[in-house]
């Protein structure tokens, strides 16, 4: 095959394949392995959002897809390069979780200084910098020193910074961090706008509010393993169909002997500790059902909510159901 047919070929290996396909993983630091077979597809125009607890491995995951850490088995693949190539490099646009910008430079120079280390061309490097801004609805204030804005302006400019170099992937690492309810609104309507314009988006995050706003797709890692993978809307149907979230206050502690009788009406222990959560069937009576059981084993509660269950539930449910 002549160099301009196999030139062609890589192209359009590139344009088919998905912007991530992680297969078999294994990966970890010295004698220690953190990361066991793990697969993942990030597909483009979605956005997949990758939760575990702390430890889990979701800082690693990311380290193998920006070529920072080998595989000891397994591929990582950013459209179809592997990803310890900078060929692959180039094609990833990362967002770290602390603001990774220069704090006395303006938006735009902070910009133009990530586009020309993305190698962007001089010639297109103005245009690029401002049809970045105008994406990300930060134009208006690109003249202001990074320092001099709030948490909100920060996050955007910071996923700006990640964009100036036309990325096929973007990872966002934690950008909810540090912000208040508008910024997330506005930070959120920026995911879901840049994955209708096409682009592959990996979100780790422990914010299930803004997850579950943005997310087509959840991947769960347990202790370096995946333990639940799928379409967002198809994982909380197969769960939780016909079903809701109670959430009961009790208003004091519940004993030993009270949380084993709790847990056989379904309730465990939540975020506060007179707080149990637990699924109740989607009908008028479930909660009458409810509170009728607590009285007969005198456990009255304070309060009782139900509401539909959503990604927080499917992540409980998936941990404690996963082997240790
Ligand atoms: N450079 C390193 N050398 C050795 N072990 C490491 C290194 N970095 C991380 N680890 C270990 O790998 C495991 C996974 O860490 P990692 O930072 O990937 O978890 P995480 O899911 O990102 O956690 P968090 O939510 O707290 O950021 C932890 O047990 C951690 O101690």
């Amino acid at each position: 095959m002549s160099a301009a047919l196999q030139d062609d070929a890589r192209r359009t290996d590139r344009a088919e394949a998905p912007p991530l396909l992680m297969e078999g993983l294994s990966a970890g630091f010295g004698a220690r392995m953190v990361l066991t077979g793990v697969s993942l597809a990030v597909a483009a125009g979605a956005v997949t959002v990758l939760l575990g607890p702390n430890g889990a491995g979701k800082t690693t995951l990311l380290r193998a897809v920006c070529g920072r850490l080998e595989a000891r088995h397994g591929t990582v693949r950013i459209c179809g390069v592997d990803a310890e190539e900078a060929a692959a490099r180039r094609l990833i646009g990362l967002a770290p979780q602390e603001i990774a910008l220069y704090r006395p430079l303006t938006i735009r120079e902070n910009l133009e200084t990530f586009a020309r280390l993305a190698g962007v061309p001089w010639r297109g490097l103005s245009a690029r910098v401002g049809e970045v801004m105008a994406r990300a609805g930060i134009a208006e204030r690109a003249g202001e020193r990074i320092d001099r804005l709030s948490g909100g302006w920060q996050r955007r400019a910071n996923v700006a910074a990640a964009l100036v170099g036309a990325p096929r992937l973007l990872v966002l690492d934690e950008p909810t961090v540090g912000i208040d309810a508008q910024a997330r609104e506005d930070l959120a309507a920026l995911v879901q706008r840049l994955a209708a314009d096409g682009l592959a988006i990996l979100l780790v995050t422990h914010d299930f509010a803004f997850a579950e706003r943005v997310a087509d797709r959840a991947a769960i890692l347990k202790a370096g393993r995946l333990i639940l993978e799928g379409g967002l809307a198809d994982l909380l149907a197969a769960r939780f169909k016909g079903r809701r979230m109670a959430e009961v206050t009790f208003g004091t502690v519940p004993d030993g002997a009270r949380k084993a009788a709790l847990a056989t009406l379904g309730l465990a222990p939540a975020d506060e500790p007179d707080l149990y959560c637990g699924l109740v069937a989607d009908d008028p009576h479930a909660a009458a059902a409810l509170i009728a059981a607590l009285d007969a084993m005198g456990a009255a509660p304070r309060a009782l909510a139900l509401k539909a269950a959503g990604l927080e539930a499917l992540y409980a449910l998936a941990m404690r159901e996963a082997a240790p």
